[in-house]
């Protein structure tokens, strides 16, 4: 657990980057940091590892008061990821891994091959750490960052808009990536980030600055959607907060029933009972005669649900299983009522 207890950071030039900042953030989960530009999440953030020193109030981590430690050792138990994944470029991908494990007293032959165990880790292929960083995408560079700061297997994580650099389809890989690995590995992760859809993904819980490093809100995603403390933090997550709140939800409660015959629109199957399109039946509907699906797991959320209920012809939706066989299909009123329920329920729950 990290506890910030009323902390206070002025600058000598007379900036207060953060002010008067309680905030607890568990141990295993994950705390988003968010708020417009310059209002105090950096230096949050690179307060914990004593980067930056606080003017007043005290900072614990497992309960141990920060300015008491030895800054060098608590940056090793506490590793810090930022947007350029900041790589040596003149050394391999395997040796810029391979660093930590060095300092920490491994030797050349086990640091190397803790360095390849962590490039499987996070999804790089082993041919990838005999090459130099500018080598790769900006995606894989990130990875490689992330691999670096796990190699001292260090309780706590700070990440400073890691994902910042690349674009939207490699962010969200990168997001997956981060969720696999953290439900494996349950480190104290702080997550810097302008992107509010990043957070609410992410985070456990959300804390929302505004200038001046004022807290204004700390909640779980579905809270802070359902119950925004004041205008700031409505506008902050936006207009489509409802929306947000359905990509929290997955579509297990929601109920299916057997395919049936949609007025002039029928599910084909292949052999192996996996959906492949809807078939129009009427004759002079050539045009639109096939129009595609997108069958839709339990795992998926609610939002993707009513997406695609919308695009769909008959308003229906196919269910699969893990394998892609259809399990059954769910009607657009089942997901607009299970969309009003999540609501309500996130309302009450708050
Ligand atoms: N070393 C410093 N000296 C003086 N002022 C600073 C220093 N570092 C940060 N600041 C100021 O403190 C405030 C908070 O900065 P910080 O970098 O923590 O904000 P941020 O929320 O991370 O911003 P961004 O989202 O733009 O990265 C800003 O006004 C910034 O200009």
């Amino acid at each position: 657990m990290i506890q910030f207890d009323a902390v206070h950071k002025r600058f000598p030039n007379g900036t207060t980057a953060v002010h008067d900042l309680s905030l607890e953030m568990p141990e295993g989960g994950v705390t988003v940091l968010v708020g417009s530009s310059g209002c105090g999440k950096t230096t949050t953030l690179r307060m914990v590892n004593r980067m930056v020193e606080p003017t007043s109030g005290t900072i614990r981590v497992g309960g141990k008061d920060v300015t008491r430690q030895d800054a060098a050792e608590l940056r090793r138990s506490i590793r810090y990821v930022i947007q350029q994944a900041g790589l040596f470029p003149h050394r391999t991908v395997l040796d810029n891994i391979a660093t930590v494990p060095l300092l920490l007293g491994f030797s050349r032959r086990k640091a190397r091959a803790r360095a390849a165990e962590l490039l499987e880790t996070v999804g790089l292929a082993a041919d990838a750490g005999k090459r130099y960083p500018h080598q790769l995408s900006g995606g894989q560079q990130q990875r490689v960052g992330v691999a670096r700061a796990l190699a001292a297997d260090p309780p706590v994580l700070l990440m400073d808009e890691p994902f910042g650099a690349v674009d939207p389809v490699v962010r969200t890989q990168l997001q997956d990536e981060l969720l696999r690995l953290q439900k494996e590995l349950s480190k104290t992760i702080v997550f810097v980030t302008h992107d509010v859809d990043e957070a609410v993904r992410l985070g456990d819980q959300i804390a929302i600055f505004r200038t001046g490093g004022h807290l204004v809100q700390c909640a779980p995603p579905a809270e802070l959607l359902a119950r925004p403390a004041d205008d700031f933090v409505a506008d902050f997550l936006g207009a489509e907060r409802g929306l947000k709140l359905l990509s929290l939800r997955t579509l297990a409660d929601v109920p299916q029933g057997p395919a049936p015959e949609a007025g002039n629109w029928s599910l084909v199957l292949d052999a192996a009972n996996k959906p492949l399109y809807w078939a129009s039946k009427d004759a002079k509907d050539t045009k639109a005669a096939e129009l595609p699906v997108r069958p839709l797991k339990d795992t998926d959320s609610l939002l993707s649900a009513l997406n695609e209920s919308i695009a769909s012809p008959t308003g229906l939706i196919a269910r699969v299983d893990a394998e892609g066989a259809l399990t059954g299909v769910t009607s657009r009123d089942d997901i607009h009522a299970h969309a009003g329920q999540a609501h309500t329920e996130a309302r009450v729950a708050a």
